[in-house]
């Protein structure tokens, strides 16, 4: 089955396959890169592989997603994501309709779809779309000839959209600020990330300009989760915080040279954004202040 946590849906950075930006390298060592950057959400969209190749890359995409407790969503094929027990589906304004697609799904599968237009967010806010995307937000090379909705759909979408929305298309670090400026609290890039020389770099200095704008979502989450209780530091407190990595945003170290301990263990920073935290997990964040 799908991960039962899935549909709680709580991503600020939503990464998409795009092996074309990669060539030499693998799928998987690409994905797994952006993970251990602090990916919260991986899609697998090829527009080119046979069915069969897609089939085989969401099967190994699920085992890796699941080493790191993150949502799988697969595009356009609803049969591969049933089949390689994914926790949902993306589907755009031309693919199955989402009526038809939650049939299929049935509830508890995260459907998300593409939007171009605020009128077509509402619609599929209204239809009971999990998430919409909003986009493209800039012209961009992985979806030519299509026109940039710009940020003021982004902004309407803040304004008005009431279930989790993610801006996408031509979204860079040389533009993110604008795109978080105009209301969105998420984001999803395919070039950016799996383009880059090093996708974890990318991924962290996406997930810290993401929580820069908002600290109080990774401190405030979910309605009904109140929290891990844990140690930092020898005080006691309760974190929304998933992972080593995300309990380093919420302390704003991200950006400073941090060493981890938890439970007395040394974790390497590599490991940071894949090691969970437990309930009344002893953590010490001992940071370096100025240089020597
Ligand atoms: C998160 C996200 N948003 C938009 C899309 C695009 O979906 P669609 O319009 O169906 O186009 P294709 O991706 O199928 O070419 C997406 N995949 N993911
Ligand atoms: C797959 C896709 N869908 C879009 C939409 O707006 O619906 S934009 C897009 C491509 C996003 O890739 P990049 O980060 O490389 O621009
Ligand atoms: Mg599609």
């Amino acid at each position: 089955m799908a991960d039962s946590t899935s549909k709680k849906l709580d991503f600020q950075l939503y990464v998409i396959t795009g092996t074309n930006y990669h060539p030499g390298r693998s799928m998987i060592d690409v994905i797994e890169q952006a993970l251990i950057g602090g990916a919260d959400i991986v899609q697998l969209r090829d527009k080119t592989a046979s069915k069969q190749d897609i089939r085989e890359n969401a099967h190994k995409l699920r085992q890796l997603t699941r080493r790191y407790g993150v949502p799988l969503i697969i595009n356009d094929h609803i049969d591969i994501a049933l089949e390689a027990e994914a926790d949902g589906v993306h589907l755009g304004q031309d693919d199955l309709s989402l009526a038809e697609a939650r049939r299929l799904l049935g509830p508890d599968r995260i459907i998300g779809i593409s939007t171009h237009s605020i009128e077509q967010g509402l619609a599929a806010q209204a239809g009971g779309a999990d998430y919409i995307g909003v986009g493209p937000v800039y012209p961009t090379g992985t979806k030519p000839g299509r026109a940039a909705v710009t940020t003021s759909y982004v902004q309407e979408a803040a304004e008005q959209i009431r279930i989790p929305f993610v801006a996408i298309g031509g979204i860079t670090l040389g533009n993110v600020d604008t795109v978080i400026a105009a209301g969105a609290s998420r984001v999803c890039a395919v070039s950016e990330i799996v383009g880059a020389d090093d996708p974890a770099a990318v991924c962290r200095a996406f997930k810290a300009r993401l929580h820069a704008a908002a600290p109080q979502r990774s401190e405030v989450q979910a309605d009904d989760f109140a929290g891990t209780g844990v140690i930092v530091n020898g005080v006691a407190q309760r974190t929304t915080a998933r992972t080593v990595w995300e309990l380093i945003c919420q302390h704003r170290l991200e950006d400073r040279r941090v060493v981890v301990e938890l439970d007395g263990e040394i974790v390497v920073r590599e490991e940071w954004s894949c090691t969970p935290i437990h309930e009344g997990a002893a953590v010490e964040l001992v940071h370096f202040v100025g240089g020597g």
